[in-house]
């Protein structure tokens, strides 16, 4: 079995490549960054940490690179010979990969088995977008054969891999809970069984609550943190009142989760608790400048946190901390962090109101608007 997966960044290295690779695919990163894939095909190995007292490493070997913007044809030929096609590069990437995906898709043999695709990207539904995006680049013709032997996958990837400061630029720390859930029955392929991933006939309700907890979570501590100055998410959870509106604002979610989707309370309650210990691991130093990356993402209709955030007021309760969370948001101003500075130029030029329309996606009327103004 052949797995070409897209990002050999920290997820990518540290999670859905090291799963893959233990459970016996060939696995080939495909990446724009030429250090990274050089470093992988000198070496075809590279080392994962787990962050926790007891440690231990994870040694993972036979794995190869291609440069995405380079190797074009090579990689279009492996897309075409894969049994599956994973993607890690994160929900904005996801329309410069259609090209290339189309290319290898439509290029499989008629003797070629079953491919499928799955995008483990921190979005609802990031699978369905990226077949989006590669259908709008084929034939209706071209679409159609390849559905007849392409499964497009939904799913929900969960493991929290920090920006690495390792003197070994393919070494990678990552925290020791995992969690990979698969939508099953859109394979097509013969991945219905990898050892390590969770398989659920609708996906929705896992990456809602994923999202909204852990990812909601993560924001409020990383957009409080911010604010006060703080510099990782470990220092933001030991602050006591950053970690009472990360507590807060995830019992605001819980109200959301519990009742869209009938998650039994006192489960979701100890959910939330393993998340929280999650963010105070003190063997995992993860930078609020990478958890808060992103800011327009975040404050989208359907993200982390105008979605919950909707969806409580349909309930007809007011957020508080979620609101709060919000206007943090707006004021993730980081340097290197293209989309915050972005957010402050709008701000700067259209004003507070018509920068929270345009980037939340809500119609000036809505109560959400009303209470954030
Ligand atoms: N790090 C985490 O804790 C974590 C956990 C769960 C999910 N995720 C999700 O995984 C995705 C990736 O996050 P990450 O933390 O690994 O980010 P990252 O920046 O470490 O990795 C992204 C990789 O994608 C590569 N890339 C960018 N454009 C590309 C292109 N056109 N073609 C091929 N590769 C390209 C980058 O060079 C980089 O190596 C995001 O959607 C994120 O939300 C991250
Ligand atoms: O990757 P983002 O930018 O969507 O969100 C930042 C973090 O919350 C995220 O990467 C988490 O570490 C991860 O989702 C944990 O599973």
């Amino acid at each position: 079995m052949k797995a070409v997966h897209f990002g050999a960044g920290n997820i990518g290295r540290g999670f859905i490549g090291a799963l893959l690779n233990r459970a016996g695919y060939e696995v080939i990163f495909a990446d724009v960054n030429e250090a990274i894939i050089n470093e992988l095909n000198a070496r075809n190995e590279y080392t994962v940490t787990l962050a926790s007292e007891e440690g231990g490493k994870e040694h993972i070997t036979g794995v190869r690179g291609l440069n995405s913007n380079e190797d074009e044809a090579t990689l279009i030929k492996e897309i075409a010979t894969a049994d599956l096609i994973t993607t890690a590069v994160g929900p904005t990437i996801l329309k410069f990969i259609a090209p290339v995906l189309a290319k290898g898709l439509t290029q499989r043999s008629n003797d070629a088995g079953p491919v499928d695709v799955v995008a483990c990207e921190n979005a609802i539904r990031a699978t369905s977008t990226l077949a989006e995006y590669t259908k709008d680049l084929v034939s209706e013709a071209e679409w159609a054969k390849v559905l007849e032997k392409t499964g497009f996958a939904d799913a929900a990837v969960d493991r929290i891999v920090p920006n690495q400061k390792n003197e070994d630029p393919l070494a990678v720390s990552v925290e020791p809970f995992f969690e990979w859930v698969v939508e099953k029955p859109s394979l097509k392929g013969a991945n219905s069984s990898i050892e390590g991933v969770t398989y659920v006939d609708d996906l929705i309700p896992f990456i809602e609550r994923k999202l909204f907890t852990v990812n909601t979570g993560h924001a409020l501590a990383a957009y409080f943190g911010y604010q006060k100055g703080l510099t990782t998410i470990k220092e933001a959870m030991d602050d006591q009142e950053v970690k009472q509106k990360v507590v807060d604002g995830l019992n605001e979610t819980k109200l959301v989760l519990v009742k869209e989707y009938g998650f039994d309370q006192s489960e979701h309650e100890a959910y939330i608790l393993k998340i929280i210990n999650r963010f105070e691991n003190p063997y995992l130093s993860d930078d609020i400048v990478r958890v808060g990356r992103g800011p327009i993402r975040k404050l989208g209709f359907n993200d982390r946190l105008v979605k919950p955030a909707r969806m409580l007021i349909e309930q007809g309760k007011m957020p508080t901390v979620l609101i709060e969370a919000i206007k943090a948001a707006l004021h993730f101003d980081v340097a290197d962090d293209s989309e915050s500075q972005e957010l402050q130029k709008l701000l700067k030029e259209k004003g507070e109101k018509e920068t929270l329309l345009q980037v939340t996606g809500l119609e000036e009327n809505h109560p959400l608007i009303k209470a954030l103004l």
